[in-house]
């Protein structure tokens, strides 16, 4: 089977006029077929702030009102998408945004949470991603670059976590495809002491992540990142990493084994 990469950056690599070129000299270095997938959470809030509206997380995932979800779809599918698939153009590398909408892509449903209102969150599964137009992209040598936006089908837009919109694509395209997904971010790795770059662990497994998250090691915006990595390889998936941006190309970082 052909290898995909998968990539995702977070914002903090997205938003960050220093990192990202470095890290899309490193993405377009690597070997075609691949898609990017980009969050932005760090920008949708800073724009927020400044917009006046109101911030709520819970669990890892923003309260999305219908004001936030304003600012998501500009922030995500408008400006750091397009300036993302711009600087791949600069590259010579032909990549094309598209928002899981585009194409019907990836259809989602409200997320139906028992006491939390999420707003216009939305949940996917690999099941429901349609991957055809994706595949005959793959096959023209284009990358595709999604940002952390879906829909209903029914003319409603959502935001969508990221890392899940990364892992439900690398399960949706591992029938054709052995997949490898990678998570860049601005650590080194998943760390044992998150104050010491040097502690990055080098492989977990499922039994050691439930362990660490435990201890109080793996915490916060990590665990959903994590949930989702692990999922990815019960489902198929053939490599997850999860390193720091600059590190795409090398073995620097963790690996998550079954
Ligand atoms: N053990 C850990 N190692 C590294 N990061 C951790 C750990 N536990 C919690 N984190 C937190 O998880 C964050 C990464 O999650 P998140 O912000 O969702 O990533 P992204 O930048 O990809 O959106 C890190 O910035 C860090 O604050
Ligand atoms: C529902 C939900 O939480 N969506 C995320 C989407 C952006 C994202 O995932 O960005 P990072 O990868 O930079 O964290 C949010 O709005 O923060």
């Amino acid at each position: 089977m052909q290898t995909l990469n998968i990539v995702k950056i977070g914002g903090s690599i997205a938003n960050n006029e220093d990192r990202l070129p470095t890290f899309l000299d490193n993405f377009v270095a690597m070997d075609h077929p691949k898609i990017l997938v980009h969050g932005g959470g760090s920008s949708a809030s800073d724009l927020c702030k400044k917009l006046g509206i109101p911030i709520q997380m819970k669990d890892g995932r923003r309260i999305t009102d219908k004001p936030a979800l304003d600012v998501a779809v500009m922030v995500y599918a408008g400006l750091l998408n397009k300036k993302i698939v711009a600087k791949l153009q600069g590259r010579s590398t032909n990549a094309i945004g598209l928002s899981g909408a585009d194409l019907n892509i990836i259809p989602a449903k409200k997320r139906n949470h028992p006491t939390i209102d999420f707003g216009f969150v939305g949940d996917i599964t690999a099941e429901d991603v349609n991957t055809y137009f994706i595949k005959r992209l793959l096959d023209e040598q284009v990358v595709p670059v999604f940002p952390a936006i879906t829909h209903d089908t029914q003319g409603q837009l959502f935001n969508t976590n990221a890392d899940t919109i990364a892992s439900v694509l690398a399960i949706a395209l591992s029938d054709r495809y052995q997949s490898t997904l990678t998570y860049c971010f601005e650590k080194q790795g998943v760390l044992r002491d998150i104050n010491d770059e040097e502690s990055w662990i080098e492989e977990i497994d499922h039994d050691k992540y439930i362990q660490l998250k435990d201890e109080g090691i793996i915490h916060e915006g990590m665990i959903p990142k994590l949930d989702t990595a692990f999922e990815a390889l019960q489902q198929g998936v053939h490599q997850v990493n999860i390193k720091h941006a600059d590190n795409l190309l090398n073995l620097r970082g963790t690996k998550l084994t079954p």
